[in-house]
């Protein structure tokens, strides 16, 4: 099967475009985010409709694992109607967007933290080292139920900078919360991410680093700490997000260390963590780890 090539470098540089034209006024001049990001969305379109034009003209063989855009093309309902295609295009691009963006400026955090840090980097060094002695080196889902702290790592750095801090909604039915009343058709906010890092009195210390405060009890059962929302729209990429996290961190854990690459460089959480020389922190490979 031949994809539309664009290179990683590329992909992302759409995706941003789309991202940062998310928080804007919306005024489509060609030199405004807004527009970009108008222009982002049409080249992914683009890209996508190729791909799904590719995968259609294809055959999967026997035993060949089905992927999961085939599986949309090919459903239908009780009546026999497919998805529309607009419908198939836009989600496709939605799950790129709320999936890329999310899962890597939550590793800038834990990274920048960790380079801050390096006790943690320690800890999870020698949780790793416990983890293969009982299971290998294979990442098993055994292995990751393990991973206790490195889990509590995730968690901190969805804490310490909530990647989405909050949603729009409109209420379905009146209701009364904490005394004011919401009439039907309201727009509310979910301040997920507000909660997430602020509202718990037991996180004293919310601007510190501090993954131990998960083996604590309860931490993360806490009603405030809802980095992917909740109730019926609670993040449809909660369990992948959380995989490909733990994943990538304890990977490098194993071979590399981090440090920052310029202790000087200012760096600014919002609206997405970044540094001023464009780099939160820098892996390195051990030396002991070089085959
Ligand atoms: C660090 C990673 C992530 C965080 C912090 C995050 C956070 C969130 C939050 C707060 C919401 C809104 C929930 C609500 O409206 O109540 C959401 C929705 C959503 N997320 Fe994620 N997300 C992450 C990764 C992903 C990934 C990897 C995917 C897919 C590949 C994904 C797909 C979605 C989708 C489709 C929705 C809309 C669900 C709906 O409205 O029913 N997210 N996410």
């Amino acid at each position: 099967m031949e994809f539309p090539s664009r290179s990683p470098s590329e992909m992302i540089a759409i995706l941003h475009a789309i991202a940062d034209s998310m928080f804007t006024l919306g005024i489509d001049l060609p030199f405004t985010k807004y527009h970009k990001g108008l222009k982002g969305h049409e080249e992914m379109t683009a890209i996508v409709e190729e791909s799904i034009r590719v995968m259609e003209g294809h055959t999967p063989k026997d035993g060949q694992p089905i992927k999961a855009l085939s599986r949309i093309l090919d459903a239908e309902d009780e009546d026999g109607n497919g998805i529309d295609m607009d419908f198939i295009i836009n989600t496709v691009i939605v799950l790129l967007s709320a999936g890329y963006d999310t899962v890597s400026s939550t590793m800038d955090t834990i990274f920048h933290g960790l380079a801050l840090n390096p006790k943690i980097w320690d800890n999870l060094r020698k949780e790793q080292r416990r983890v293969m002695e009982r299971f290998g080196s294979d990442i098993t889902r055994e292995a990751l139920d393990a991973m206790v702290y490195a889990m509590a790592v995730v968690n901190e750095g969805l804490r310490a900078q909530p990647m989405v801090p909050f949603v729009f909604k409109r209420a379905e039915k009146s209701f009364e919360l904490g005394g004011y009343q919401i009439p039907v058709g309201m727009q509310v906010i979910s301040g997920y991410g507000f909660t997430t890092r602020y509202l718990d009195g037991r996180w004293s210390d919310r601007d510190e680093f501090r993954p131990e405060r998960f083996l604590e009890v309860g931490a993360d059962k806490m009603d405030s700490f809802a980095p992917f929302g909740m109730g019926a729209h609670l993040c449809l990429g909660k369990e992948l997000g959380l995989v490909q996290m733990l994943v990538l961190l304890v990977v490098l854990a194993r071979d590399y260390e981090v440090r920052l690459q310029n202790p000087n460089a200012r760096v600014e959480m919002m609206p997405f963590p970044h540094a001023e020389d464009g780099c939160m922190a820098m892996v390195h490979r051990l030396p002991s780890s070089r085959a």
